[in-house]
């Protein structure tokens, strides 16, 4: 059951592989008899000439002529003409056909040809001699007797009807006549003109063409006999002389054959021309040279018979399918399109391995910058480490008492030889401020008069009364400097940029006796030359002492070249005595009066807390009451304005918190263009 379900189901498609291959099949076998075909058309010539001798008609016989053909029953392609001398001449043709020969015998000879036109060729056959032999009889014959042309349109009919499986053709006749070299449409007929006039032109491929010929299609003989009717009856009107006209003029049938291969798709385009007196040279030939056989026409008839004769000596070479014009310009077209694209496709297979290169050369670069970076973190991981070490060793350091006042910085040789390790912002160490410092013993100053808006700055001040513990004050100091984050920095580095380091002597007075050349080992350290640092001291109890000349702040500018190094100043006492020295290595000290000085300078990166850090400093000055006030003056480095003594309140966050702490080393507050602030750091030299 199941296996007869399965050979119903698979039924259609052996039937439709069968139908496939039967049609494969028949295009081939179709395809070989064309070939076969057309290759005995041509053995036999591509130009045929056939010689037809009409029956003596009543009034020859009558006035008692002869015949001067001979016939050969056993050879029908000659014939002999006896002359008048009782010679014999003897002339070959293709085919001879006798007086008793029909119109179907003639055809029978001319119907391989009518097929080549349906095959794709053009044929012509035409009809030529004396007047009075018979052309019109054989190209027309009479409704008893059909004549060429209504045979071949009927072998038309009959071989496209049978061929309309396969194929599909559309037949279209035209009728012309050519008369004083004029060419006239016998189809149409012009009311104004008479017939319409036309032109024979030579088409591109070396065809004949008669542009604006009238081509009326017919589908059946009898549409076609319609059509040459009509041709008949404008040709009668145009000429008032219907003998002259038959002697003068050709007429010219042509039935326009196009076919489509139903199966490939080939479509053809024919001409069949059925003419009465001349021909065309590039198509398959039949020639019907007409004769008369009586005596009396005997001259004209070996007239005829030569002409024939040098006709059929005529050849042609090989033809040539006719291919549909525009069918032949759509293949042209595709053609040109098919190079332009191959063009094209040429061109971008170059664009696609030049593109291919370069990404590969790309590739390459970015595989190497890769690795350099792999070596750079690794590098950089390692750097980070000694620091990390380097920097833990220097608090070690710090953290005991020292017997006299450095300057330190770490490892310059390192940092002058190797860039900083960059990492990102929230790595960086944090700002080192003012909180580093030991705790300020209580003088008998009074800060509970500023002014101050912030509230933890208030608690922290107001109200309180700080004594001098000259102990610990004299221990070693550290003050911390704080720089800026490397955006800051640039900024940093503008003209009118001012960094202070103030250092804070508990007792009396604070001095600073760091000599230039001291401050020239930090000069390396600033590249910008625009860079002004100050170093200011300030007593909290009397007056603040700055014995820095401005040379040497100037030489300072160039002491920080790296804005993401910090470096450290320490302050430390000997005995009575501050001494502050800075060594190119890793300490700096200088001396004054009092001791030494050690600090530390850092380059924060946060711009808010350097905000603060660089905010103008004031100076404060001790009065007999123990109060701390600004000292009057302009600082000038800084540019500050006069300030009056006793009424200066401090109002900005870093002046508050100088109240707060007793020992501050700060970087002044840039000047700026739009908010000029003043400092309020004394001049250096005037009170030293
Ligand atoms: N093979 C033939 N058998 C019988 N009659 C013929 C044959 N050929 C011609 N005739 C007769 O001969 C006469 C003349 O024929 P036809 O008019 O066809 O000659 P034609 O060559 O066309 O003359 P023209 O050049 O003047 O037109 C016609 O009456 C025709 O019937």
């Amino acid at each position: 059951m199941n296996e007869t379900q399965l050979d119903n189901k698979d039924e259609p498609k052996i039937k439709g592989t069968e139908h496939e291959t039967l049609k494969k099949k028949y295009v081939d076998e179709c395809l070989e008899r064309k070939r076969l075909f057309n290759q005995v058309i041509e053995l036999k010539g591509n130009i045929r000439v056939f010689c037809r001798c009409r029956p003596l008609n009543q009034g020859e016989v009558s006035s008692g002529c002869s015949s001067v053909v001979e016939f050969n029953s056993f050879k029908d392609n000659e014939l002999q003409i006896l002359c008048g001398d009782s010679s014999r001449k003897l002339f070959k043709f293709d085919h001879v056909f006798g007086p008793q020969d029909d119109q179907e015998a003639v055809f029978a000879q001319t119907s391989p040809v009518v097929t080549s036109v349906l095959d794709g060729f053009n044929v012509c056959i035409f009809a030529y001699g004396q007047t009075g032999t018979g052309k019109t009889f054989t190209m027309e014959g009479t409704p008893e007797s059909r004549g060429v042309n209504y045979r071949t349109l009927e072998e038309l009919f009959r071989i496209s009807e049978e061929r309309s499986c396969t194929m599909k053709y559309e037949l279209s006749v035209s009728m012309l006549e050519v008369y004083n070299e004029k060419i006239r449409d016998l189809l149409v007929e012009d009311s104004n003109h008479g017939v319409k006039k036309l032109e024979i032109k030579q088409a591109a491929d070396g065809t004949l063409e008669v542009p604006g010929l009238e081509e009326a299609c017919v589908h059946s003989v009898d549409e076609v006999w319609k059509q040459l009717k009509i041709g008949s009856q404008n040709r009668a009107v145009g000429s008032t002389n219907i003998n002259e006209l038959s002697s003068r003029s050709h007429c010219l049938l042509r039935v326009t054959v196009k076919g489509e291969n139903l199966v490939n798709g080939q479509k053809t385009r024919s001409h069949l021309w059925l003419v009465d007196l001349a021909g065309r040279g590039n198509c398959k030939t039949v020639m019907f040279v007409q004769i008369s056989p009586s005596s009396a026409d005997s001259v004209e008839t070996l007239c005829s018979l030569n002409f024939a004769s040098r006709v059929r000596g005529v050849e042609h070479g090989p033809l040539h399918k006719q291919a549909d014009p525009q069918e032949l310009f759509k293949y042209k077209q595709m053609a040109e399109k098919q190079r332009q694209n191959e063009k094209e496709i040429m061109k971008l297979q170059n664009s696609l391995l030049s593109l291919q290169l370069r990404f590969s050369a790309r590739e390459q670069l970015c595989r190497s910058l890769q690795e350099k970076t792999r070596d750079l973190e690794s590098q950089l991981a390692e750097e980070r480490k000694a620091r990390l070490q380097q920097e833990n060793r220097v608090a070690a350091a710090s953290a005991k008492p020292s017997s006299s006042f450095a300057f330190s910085y770490q490892n310059q040789k390192v940092w002058t030889q190797k860039k900083p390790p960059v990492g990102p912002s929230k790595s960086r160490p944090p700002l080192r401020g003012l909180t580093n410092l030991p705790s300020m013993p209580k003088i008998p100053c009074k800060t509970g008069t500023a002014n101050h808006t912030s509230t933890d700055e208030k608690e922290n001040i107001s109200g309180t009364v700080r004594t001098i513990n000259t102990k610990t004050l004299m221990r070693p100091r550290r003050v911390s400097i704080a720089g800026r984050p490397p955006q800051a920095l640039t900024q940093f580095h503008q003209p009118g940029r001012q960094v202070s380091i103030a250092t804070l002597h508990p007792d009396s007075q604070m001095l600073s006796t760091t000599k230039p050349a001291d401050y020239s080992t930090i000069r390396t350290w600033i590249p910008q030359p625009q860079r002004r640092v100050s170093i200011a001291t300030f007593c909290p109890n009397s007056h603040m002492l700055s014995t820095v000349k401005p040379v040497d702040y100037s030489n300072v500018r160039t002491l920080i070249p790296q804005p993401k190094r910090r470096v450290s100043l320490s302050t430390e006492r000997r005995g009575s005595q501050l001494f502050s020295t800075m060594t190119p290595q890793n300490t700096f000290k200088f001396q004054t009066d009092t001791g030494s000085v050690r600090g530390r300078l850092s380059f924060a990166r946060e711009s808010r807390r350097l905000s603060k850090l660089f905010s103008p400093m004031p100076v404060l000055k001790s009065t007999p009451e123990g109060e701390v006030t600004p000292v009057t003056g302009r600082s000038k480095y800084l540019g500050s304005p006069s300030v009056q003594v006793g009424s200066w309140k401090p109002k900005h966050p870093t002046v508050v918190a100088l109240h707060r702490k007793h020992f501050v080393w700060s970087p002044l507050k840039q000047r700026s263009q739009k908010n000029d602030r003043k400092s309020l750091l004394p001049s250096r030299t005037s009170d030293c």
